[in-house]
């Protein structure tokens, strides 16, 4: 691997350059020989460049008042490549050596917490609490207990629904994740509307509310995923109360369908903002004179995702329309709905997006919380503070990871999580970009055939949508957990297999695996979801919140896992609240997770010994990802140049010759281009622990199973072209165009086309206006 052009952290300076000889006349093919001759001589020995000592260190920090950022290298004492590697001749670098130690003491990290900490964010005991207290009708409270089994309500449940049910004014519900926000705003909203047609006693009305009586309530969310998932929720409710009716509109179907059922009448309907404008401009169907409720679900994402044009579009066509006193069927409406029209604006975190979002959409807002104390507080004061944090039961860690051992240490990791069988069942990975899961997915799925079935099991049907999502991942099982299922979910998945595929993951058996970018970080509720692994951070640190909170829900123990690289990284935990999570080094991953032999498919399982030690295994491992990016279909080992080449075939005739393509390879080094603009586009007020420019390109390469760096990033990105500026003495770089796949990322497939089309506008403008990253 040639390192030399990649390392972005130093500068020649002075160094002695190689001196370049050049060769001159005789025969083009001499010529070549000669050159590489040269070459050759040079070289120092070892394997490669990554096993040098690293070269000089960038004596112009300038800030010298952030992180340290000088890496220190530190030989792995085991450090050497597999025996049988040297065997077979297919020596890579180590990934053991060169790597830059931590800053942290492991050793001053504090113990983890004996006694789990107390849920934060699960159910009351249902002695002291009930929803029939909380103003619900005894039907709604009754189908809740029997049919749903939630006999109490949780702490944000207990301090919305009488607010809602009583007063008539606009709220901002702040929670934790998992804490039941959906239920806090749908109970209350059914209840009234339920209202229209039975007595406080639970006698019926003379008038009847069924599907054509109105639409009265709309709900407003980022992505399709949790457009549905809320409307299964409130399904579920709305069994208690069959003559309500709930529709939604959110893309990924023909607006024709979606028409249809609007004109079949509706009471409730959920929507993403984008497919939403869209009706309200085009379908004459849809009346809004008698909403009464606007729920922005996840208003900050909505915001983030460039749907801020919609969302005041929204909000002003409501507003401007005549608020009907009653119906068209002549049912009197207001005293039993409220008589304005009411937002509720909800998020378990706050950025400055959602006080702007507040301003669109709220007036004289009530600010809701989990906490009466919170709650005061913010009434004493008049400011609505920001009070997010994790739940409290949720075990937090970060692990320390060298670039180079980032892949073998994910899959320790997701070993260790799966070694007791049944202790862990799901799992959350999240990555930065589509092209980076794609790639994960396609390294990490078994390669091999599936077994025959035997002629007494009848084959099952396979699902076609989820074909190319859904995989056994035979790296990750052991003896005990025999088969482990991977997934991968992004927005540029077409909107029937991602549906098809998040229902396999939430209903597999098996333990499994989900890969997935961050269309999967907001609200989505799936069960059991026992860890969540980032392995590459979130690009603001309210967005960990929302990763995190994929587990630990409604009460129920979770653990999160963040992967850091030695250096700068190491301060962001200092952003995740206090405590900051515990920082671990990643030997003991490795150590626990490749304690077995890892099962690789043939025929580099029969190098496989129980005799091996956990680095030499962690060692073939990675050799073993590499081989695989680098053999051909058939079998030979690939061009890794990633050029044309010239060759002269018969009667000198120069003739092109093309790499031979390996689809993985190809897709590994997608993965990275896509990875290392991602890691451009972090908050600015985190890049001083996310700093492109501290980026090792050579040694990230390895943990995409690729000798050496890709060209494509950008500006020439994978040369040294950085300088250090004048301004604070950062280096800077240039971007190249946002790459096809970072472009379609989440939120963008996640939503409809206009949607899409916005979205891409804005990443566009982003990567444009961040043509030097905005470093300085
Ligand atoms: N009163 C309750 N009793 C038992 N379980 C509940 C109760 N209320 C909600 N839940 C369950 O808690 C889980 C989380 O609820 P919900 O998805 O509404 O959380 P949330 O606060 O919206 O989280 P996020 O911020 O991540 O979107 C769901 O599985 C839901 O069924």
């Amino acid at each position: 691997m040639d390192d030399d052009g990649m390392l972005l952290n130093f500068e020649i300076g002075d160094a002695p350059l190689k001196s370049q000889v050049k060769f001159k006349g005789g025969r083009w093919r001499d010529r070549v020989r000669a050159q590489s001759s040269v070459k050759k001589q040079q070289q120092p020995s070892g394997a490669d460049a990554g096993q040098r000592p690293i070269k000089r260190q960038r004596t112009e920090d300038g800030a010298s008042d952030r992180h340290s950022k000088i890496p220190r290298t530190m030989p792995h004492s085991e450090s050497r490549a597999p025996s049988h590697a040297m065997k077979t001749g297919l020596i890579s670098s180590s990934i053991f050596t060169s790597n830059p130690t931590a800053m942290t003491d492991f050793d001053e990290q504090p113990a983890e917490e004996a006694e789990p900490a107390v849920p934060s964010n699960a159910p009351l005991s249902a002695e002291a609490e009930n929803f029939l207290a909380l103003g619900l009708s005894r039907r709604v409270a009754n189908h809740l207990a029997t049919k749903l089994e939630m006999k109490a309500p949780t702490a944000i449940q207990k301090n919305t629904i009488p607010q809602l049910i009583k007063e008539d004014s606009d709220a901002f519900l702040q929670a934790e994740t998992g804490s039941g926000k959906t239920l806090a705003y749908l109970l209350p909203i059914v209840h009234r509307i339920m209202a229209l047609s039975v007595n406080e006693d639970g006698t019926p009305k003379e008038t009847k509310v069924h599907r054509n009586s109105g639409l009265f309530a709309i709900i407003l969310a980022p992505t399709r995923e949790l457009c549905k998932q809320i409307s299964v929720v409130l399904e579920k409710v709305l069994r208690g109360v069959p003559w309500l009716v709930c529709t939604t509109v959110m893309g990924g179907e023909s607006k024709k369908s979606e028409k249809a059922r609007i004109r079949k009448g509706a009471n409730i309907l959920i929507a993403t903002p984008g497919r939403l404008t869209d009706h309200l401009d085009n379908t004459k169907v849809l009346d809004v004179g008698t909403v009464r409720w606007l729920v922005l679900d996840e208003g900050d994402r909505m915001m983030e995702m460039g749907f801020e044009e919609d969302i005041r579009m929204i909000v002003g066509k409501i507003r401007k329309d005549k608020l009907l006193k009653q119906n068209s069927e002549g049912v009197v409406l207001d005293g039993i709905l409220p008589s304005r029209r009411v937002t509720i604006l909800c998020s378990a975190t706050m950025k400055m997006n959602v006080q702007k979002l507040g301003e669109i959409s709220l007036e004289d807002a009530v600010h809701i919380t989990a906490s009466k104390a919170d709650m005061e507080k913010d009434a004493e004061t008049g400011a609505v503070e920001s009070h997010f944090s994790a739940p409290a039961q949720l075990k937090q860690s970060c692990l320390v990871v060298p670039a180079k051992t980032r892949l073998v240490t994910l899959v320790a990791l997701l070993r260790s999580v799966f070694l007791k069988r049944g202790s862990v069942m799901k799992a959350i990975v999240f990555i930065s970009c589509a092209d980076s899961v794609d790639f994960h997915f396609e390294l990490l799925k078994t390669t091999a055939a599936p077994e025959p079935t035997s002629p007494e099991t009848p084959p099952t049907k396979p699902n076609p949508h989820t074909a190319s999502t859904v995989a056994p991942a035979s790296y990750l099982t052991s003896t005990a957990t025999p088969v482990v299922m991977l997934h991968k979910l992004h927005g540029s998945l077409p909107q029937p297999v991602r549906t098809a595929t998040l229902q396999s993951f939430s209903a597999s058996k098996e333990p499994a695996v989900l890969i997935t970018t961050d269309i999967s970080s907001r609200g989505l509720d799936v069960p059991a979801v026992d860890i969540v692994v980032e392995y590459d951070p979130a690009f603001a640190a309210p967005d960990h919140v929302h990763r995190i909170g994929r587990t630990a829900r409604a009460g129920r123990p979770g653990r999160a896992v963040l992967f850091l690289l030695p250096g700068c990284e190491e301060g962001y935990t200092g952003l995740l609240g206090t405590p900051a999570p515990i920082l671990q080094p990643y030997e003991s991953i490795l150590q626990k997770g490749l304690a077995t032999p890892v099962n690789l498919p043939p025929p580099a399982s029969s190098e496989e010994t129980d005799k091996q030690t956990w680095t030499s295994r962690a060692e073939a491992l990675q050799l073993h990802f590499e081989q695989r990016l680098l053999a051909t279909p058939d079998g030979e080992k690939a061009d890794t140049s990633s050029k044309s080449k010239a060759k002269f075939g018969k009667g000198g005739k120069k003739e092109v010759v093309k790499p031979k393509d390996n689809p993985l390879l190809d897709a590994g080094r997608q993965a990275f281009r896509s990875h290392i603009r991602a890691y451009a586009t972090h908050v600015r007020e985190e890049r001083g622990f996310f700093d492109i420019t501290q980026l090792h390109l050579g040694h990230m390469a390895k943990s995409f199973g690729l000798r050496e760096p890709p060209g494509g990033i950008g500006g020439g990105v994978s040369r040294r072209t950085h300088r250090p500026t004048e301004k604070n003495g950062f280096s800077t770089l240039k971007t190249g165009a946002p790459s096809k796949a970072w472009d379609a990322e989440d939120g963008v497939g996640a939503v409809d086309d206009g949607a899409a089309r916005r979205m891409k506008e804005k990443m566009k403008a982003l990567m444009n206006a961040s043509s030097e990253f905005n470093l300085g």
